[in-house]
């Protein structure tokens, strides 16, 4: 067994990052890391009785991308692994959330690997970040002015589904580790880009920190992170008994008694805030040190008013409380054309999946259709007033607003429930119904699967 893999079983005992017979989900780029990280596990697959699954996901950013995603599906063909594949439209993403591309492409990824997490049954997603990640978002945050979340660098395991096994290990190590074992990978080459902050910091900043001031710089940060990062993690558990004892939680709100908050010190006080947003799903990605202070600032009577936060989120304060709350965005008809296979985002937070399969391996809660008859364009439309469908066996056309009340629909999802059209005919609704000629015949047959979600 390579030192390497030795090295890595070690960590994986250690932080205790899996247990035996886990299902585990292997983020693979197609990338130096992610190969390296996929052979350690294959590699400890049968002593830890894993089961590996494989995705990769297509942020159609660039045009080598559709070939990374062909070479990770053949491999993982090749070794005989299951293979979950989306292709993202990050620009959109990005442009309605008006972040930065890297932050979008982060953040649907992320809820990609969840979402499959769910759908497969699987208990952990195991991501490539290594050592020299570590130290260079270590000094990226820090020169971006971050606290000491941000200081903590990348964690090794994460909400209880994302680990890192190779964190400690460096980048030298794996490089290594591939040219012995021969093991493949494609080379992204936006990493070498100095338009990019991150790769100043990885081509300029930490070598001329080594030349100049210290050899083991890398070293030195990954260190500090990791003590930072085991402070973190006391706070945390702090923050979260004061939560319990000063917060309410209530659906999509958190509630903070302003003389719980004064009491307890600074420090402790902005960590509570953050786990408070957390509990109410705030992305925390993009939640600021600004975000944080601004809180602060609610309670100290400086700010007054509404303060956005991320994701739709607002923090105002009441008589004896803070209040985080989501607003509800008012829920907007819609109508959209659909092209081709892939993720489609639509109006109130629908995101659509469209792929083919095999009929017999659609899962049930999607509307799969007969590939040849189903073809492009189709239109995905929210409902209008005197929608009907053809189905098999009857002999007019069915009211949707019948079929919405037989499966106890609520007003809302009414609204927005996706409606599939073809040539100006209804032909399904995901997991409610299909319109006659239109379901496959067998299980054997290509299927065109349309699923969708609310964020
Ligand atoms: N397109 C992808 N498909 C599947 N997994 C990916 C993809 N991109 C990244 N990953 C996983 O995430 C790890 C980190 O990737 P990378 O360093 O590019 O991300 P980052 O943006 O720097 O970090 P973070 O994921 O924390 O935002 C990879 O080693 C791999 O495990």
């Amino acid at each position: 067994m390579s030192k390497l893999i030795r090295k890595v079983r070690r960590h994986i005992e250690k932080f205790a990052l899996l247990s035996n017979g886990e299902r585990v989900l292997v983020a693979v780029s197609g990338g130096p890391d992610s190969m390296a990280l996929l052979h350690v596990l294959l590699a400890l697959k049968e002593e830890l009785e894993l089961d590996l699954y494989i995705a990769h996901y297509d942020h159609r950013l660039r045009k080598e991308s559709v070939k990374e995603a062909l070479f990770v599906k053949d491999y993982a063909k090749k070794l005989g692994l299951p293979f979950i594949l989306a292709a993202a439209p990050v620009k959109l993403y990005a442009r309605r959330e008006k972040i930065s591309l890297e932050a979008a492409g982060r953040e649907l990824r992320y809820r990609f690997f969840e979402r499959v997490a769910e759908e497969y049954g699987l208990n952990k997603v195991a991501l490539a970040h290594q050592a020299d990640d570590l130290a260079e978002e270590v000094l990226l945050r820090f020169i971006r002015g971050a606290g000491r979340r941000g200081l903590a660098g990348i964690p090794v395991k994460r909400g209880g589904i994302f680990i890192r096994p190779l964190l400690l290990v460096s980048r030298e190590e794996i490089d290594d580790f591939l040219q012995k074992e021969g093991i493949p990978y494609v080379e992204d080459p936006s990493n070498e880009d100095p338009r990019f902050l991150r790769n100043r910091v990885r081509h300029l900043l930490i070598p001329f920190l080594e030349k100049h001031f210290h050899k083991n710089v890398k070293e030195c940060l990954k260190r500090t992170a990791l003590l930072v990062a085991e402070e973190e993690e006391f706070l945390g558990c702090l923050a979260l008994q004061k939560l319990e004892k000063h917060g309410r939680k209530e659906a999509d709100a958190f509630h903070l008694s302003v003389r719980g908050l004064i009491n307890v010190p600074l420090v402790l006080r902005r960590r509570m805030y953050l786990e408070a947003l957390k509990a109410i799903g705030v992305p925390l990605f993009r939640v600021r040190l600004s975000h944080i202070e601004q809180i602060e600032s609610l309670l100290t009577g400086k700010t007054r008013g509404n303060i956005n936060l991320p994701g739709g989120f607002i923090a105002r304060r009441e008589p004896g409380r803070l209040v985080f709350k989501k607003v509800e965005a008012p829920l907007k008809p819609f109508r959209e054309e659909i092209t081709g296979t892939g993720e489609y985002l639509l109006p109130n937070n629908i995101t659509l999946r469209v792929y083919y399969t095999r009929a017999g391996e659609a899962p049930k809660n999607a509307l799969v259709l007969d590939a040849q008859k189903a073809s492009f364009p189709l239109i995905v439309r929210s409902h209008l007033p005197g929608d009907r469908i053809r189905l098999l066996g009857l002999s007019g056309r069915k009211k949707l607003k019948k079929i919405f009340w037989e499966h106890k629909l609520t007003h809302d999802e009414r609204r927005i429930w996706p409606i599939v059209e073809k040539d100006g005919e209804i032909i399904g609704l995901p997991g409610l119904a299909i319109a006659e000629n239109y379901a496959p015949k067998d299980a054997n047959q290509k299927a065109l699967v349309i699923e969708f979600s609310f964020a």
